[in-house]
């Protein structure tokens, strides 16, 4: 009995960690998105696709409030993690981006050395008491990268000085050095070649062990390959959310089927 309870637990832990409530977007007076709702789960990679200019980034950015560094940009509707609104004013954007961790389409790594990189977001929010256990922060996460054993020997060496495909590795490493609870990635592999782009996808795999994955991807392909849930936005309006298999095989609205199957975007 206690162990099903315990199973109850882990499964509701599971559930929802992000829930979006009639979200909209705008740029002065483009409305970017409008009047999404969306559930995110945990430990889980939900994948957003849909044609240029859609609004997938844009909605992405809404979950740890990056668009509020853009000026013109609004945000309305409610957005919560854990059933906490984000956008409360007693939250701290900061904070929130140290819970909820991105990765950007083009690697971006501080001109610093790959250590400091990594060990960025535990100093500035003083996750760590001493030398010692930021060491263990800085390879534990660059060992989530899947780059211990590439940069290990190095880890003075300049970021800036690793190949594309390592730098965006260095790039999730530093992300998940704050133990986010969700990781946003934008684009994570457009620049990379398709050697990098299968490690970072085996990656995303290991990832959603212990986070919750939000990608936005152009490939179909890759949503199909990395994702358990594909949302397909159009317009600034979310079309249709569902199971990846599903919605690759068995659309039900038709603008989702004419998109997968060539038909726009
Ligand atoms: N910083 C910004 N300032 C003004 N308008 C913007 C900004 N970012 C996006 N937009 C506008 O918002 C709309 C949605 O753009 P967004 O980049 O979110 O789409 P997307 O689906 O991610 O596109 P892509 O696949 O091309 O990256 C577009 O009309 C775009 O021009």
């Amino acid at each position: 009995m206690e162990d099903m309870r315990l199973a109850d637990r882990t499964a509701s832990a599971r559930e929802n960690k992000i829930t979006a409530r009639g979200v909209q977007v705008y740029y002065g007076t483009n409305h970017a998105i409008k009047d999404v709702d969306v559930d995110i789960a945990d430990r889980t990679v939900t994948a957003f696709i849909g044609p240029s200019g859609c609004g997938k980034s844009t909605f992405l950015r809404c979950l740890n409030r990056m668009n509020d560094t853009i000026p013109i940009c609004r945000v309305e509707g409610r957005i919560e993690i854990d059933g906490e609104d984000i956008y409360d004013k007693r939250v701290d954007p900061v904070q929130l981006r140290a819970r909820v961790g991105m990765v950007f389409q083009k690697p971006n790594p501080f001109p610093k050395s790959i250590y400091d990189n990594v060990a960025y977001g535990p100093r500035i929010h003083g996750l760590t008491r001493n030398r010692a256990e930021l060491d263990e922060v800085v390879e534990k996460s660059l060992r989530r990268a899947a780059l211990w054993n590439e940069v290990k020997d190095r880890l003075t060496s300049p970021g800036t000085g690793l190949s594309g495909g390592q730098q965006q590795r260095l790039c999730i490493a530093r992300a998940v050095a704050t133990s986010p609870e969700v990781l946003l990635m934008d684009e994570p592999c457009s620049a990379l070649d398709p050697i990098a782009t299968a490690q970072v996808e085996e990656l995303i795999d290991e990832l959603r062990e212990n986070f919750s994955v939000v990608i936005v991807t152009h490939s179909m392909q890759q949503a199909a390959r990395v994702s358990q849930r594909t949302a397909f936005f159009h317009l600034g309006n979310l079309v249709e959310f569902g199971e990846t298999g599903q919605i690759f095989t068995n659309p039900r609205d038709p603008r989702t089927e004419a998109y997968i199957t060539g038909r726009i975007g």
